[in-house]
């Protein structure tokens, strides 16, 4: 039998006010509010003058930058055993003078690799990633960027390969300030092996790292792979 007797009590008030004054204490992605803000001030400041540096490099640099790009992605998803059937790559649709990765995507699924794309299903979720195939008509997604709509199957990455507008020596990455690579790998078990793609100019000495940033275990630039966190 169960009645009111049965519930739990109820305290009148908090048995105490710790929660208020150490946030931190039972939220491991609480931040004091002030460092958070002047944190999100810096990194907006960063993402204008990186996205400057992009364009400045020019369509022949960004071009260049593309091709050395995927020769070094290329050779290390082959030492990574992922360069062939039965794995599943996630890559980009270029936006933003990103570096334009088309022609390894198309490489890719020539030699059987599924290749996922990253879909914003709703604004603030965790991204979603569904299969595409050379020739897919793509749709924009709530964040404009060309994706597989609707019926395209849903797939989990092994690898993931992320652009990086700005990143730093520990992993961090620099994105468009939406949290969604963040929100998406803390929620991704296991998570894939992480890449990411940036410009040697996107080098920051800190990114001032906060609870939810994620970091990456490569980061590869046109120069080479320039860290790797793998054990
Ligand atoms: N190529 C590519 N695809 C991707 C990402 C990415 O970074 N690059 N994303 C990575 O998460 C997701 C898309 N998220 C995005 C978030 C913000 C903006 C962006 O340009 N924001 C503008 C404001 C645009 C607007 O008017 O709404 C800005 O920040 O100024 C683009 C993509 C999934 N697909
Ligand atoms: N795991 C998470 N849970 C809830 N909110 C998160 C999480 N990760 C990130 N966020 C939110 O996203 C906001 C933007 O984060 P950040 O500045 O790291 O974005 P970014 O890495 O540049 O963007 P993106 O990942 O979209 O390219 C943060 O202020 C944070 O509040």
């Amino acid at each position: 039998m169960s009645g009111a007797g049965d519930r739990p009590g109820r305290f009148a008030s908090p048995p105490c006010l710790a929660g208020e004054i150490a946030p931190d204490y039972f939220d491991p992605l609480a931040v004091d509010p002030q460092q958070e803000s002047d944190v999100s001030r810096w990194r907006r400041a960063q993402r204008e003058n990186l996205l400057a540096a992009r364009t400045a490099l020019g369509a022949a640099g960004r071009e260049a930058a593309a091709q050395a790009l995927m020769r070094h992605l290329t050779a290390l998803l082959a030492m990574a055993g992922m360069g062939g059937a039965g794995s599943v790559v996630s890559l980009y649709w270029p936006i933003r003078n990103e570096p334009d990765l088309r022609p390894l995507l198309a490489d890719l699924a020539r030699q059987g690799v599924r290749i996922a794309l990253p879909v914003v299903e709703a604004a603030g979720l965790p991204l979603s990633f569904r299969l595409w195939q050379p020739g897919l008509k793509l749709r924009p997604d709530p964040r404009g960027v060309p994706a597989p709509d609707t019926q395209a199957p849903f797939v989990r990455p092994d690898c993931a390969i992320i652009p990086a507008l700005g990143w730093d020596r520990e992993g961090h990455r620099l994105g468009y300030g939406d949290g969604a690579w963040d929100r998406t790998l803390a929620a991704l078990s296991p998570r894939p092996l992480t890449i990411g793609v940036a410009l040697a100019e996107g080098e920051l000495r800190t990114l001032y790292p906060q609870p939810h940033d994620v970091a990456l275990d490569l980061i590869v630039t046109p120069d080479g792979v320039q860290l790797d966190r793998r054990g």
